[in-house]
């Protein structure tokens, strides 16, 4: 899963907010759909996570390296069967650094070593409000890669879910970097658009997101949560 051989020129979205449309060619979405599926199947069950409020979110979820749940990471999945989560693969690091080289510039990319991946499958009807990506110690960029149905991206400020913030349209193979001043901006997908990936990508429908990540959390800690928001 070497760096992607063509993109569009990136795009500054809000300081340290970049989308690079196309980054993946339909070889690498395709590639990086099939092993989905094979970290779908386990050990950790792809899940809706349950919110503090009660109710689930309707994106659902399979995570590497680090389980996420609201709002902690776990190296075993708490809340869905309690299996030790799968690690976090060597070449989703490669490919993390590549993304970084892409959207700030190679200089940015040499120390980038992401240790967990989340995962995130939406259906036609799935939504992910605003938030922001808090829990983790460290504040190093997240990287995100679209593929499937394009959604609408909501990228927002930090202060406050609402304005400023602008709407992209995030297409497969799309790669979207949120670093520096944005890192801990609000950001959401309000809608999904059914029916409008390339089947060549290798999903049928709906859409995948996988957002890459530097929890900060020291490698040999266990089973406990962490870094929890209140
Ligand atoms: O699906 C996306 O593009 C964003 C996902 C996201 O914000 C998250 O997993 O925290
Ligand atoms: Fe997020």
């Amino acid at each position: 899963m070497g760096a992607p051989l063509f993109s569009l020129p990136p795009r500054v979205v809000a300081p340290g907010a970049v989308h690079v449309p196309g980054w993946l060619d339909l070889d690498r979405q395709r590639e990086l759909v099939a092993a989905c599926r094979e970290w779908a199947r386990g050990p950790v069950p792809m899940r809706a996570a349950r919110l503090p409020s009660g109710h689930r979110m309707s994106v659902r979820t399979v995570c590497l390296g680090w389980h996420w749940y609201p709002y902690a990471y776990s190296r075993t999945a708490d809340d869905a069967g309690g299996a030790r989560v799968a690690p976090f693969p060597d070449r989703l690091g490669e490919l993390g650094r590549a993304a970084l080289a892409a959207a700030y510039g190679p200089a940015e990319a040499a120390d980038y070593h992401p240790d967990a991946a989340l995962i995130n499958f939406y259906d036609e009807h799935a939504r992910m409000g605003m938030h922001r990506d808090e829990d983790e110690l460290s504040r190093a960029p997240v990287v995100s890669l679209s593929i499937g149905d394009t959604c609408v991206f909501r990228f927002g400020n930090p202060e406050s879910r609402g304005h400023p913030h602008t709407d992209v349209q995030l297409c497969s193979g799309d790669l979207f970097v949120f670093g520096g001043p944005s890192r801990l901006a609000y950001h959401g997908v309000p809608a999904v658009r059914p029916g409008t990936a390339d089947p060549a990508c290798g999903l049928r429908s709906g859409r995948l997101n996988i957002t890459l990540r530097v929890t900060g959390l020291a490698p040999e800690r266990g089973g406990e949560a962490c870094a929890s928001r209140t």
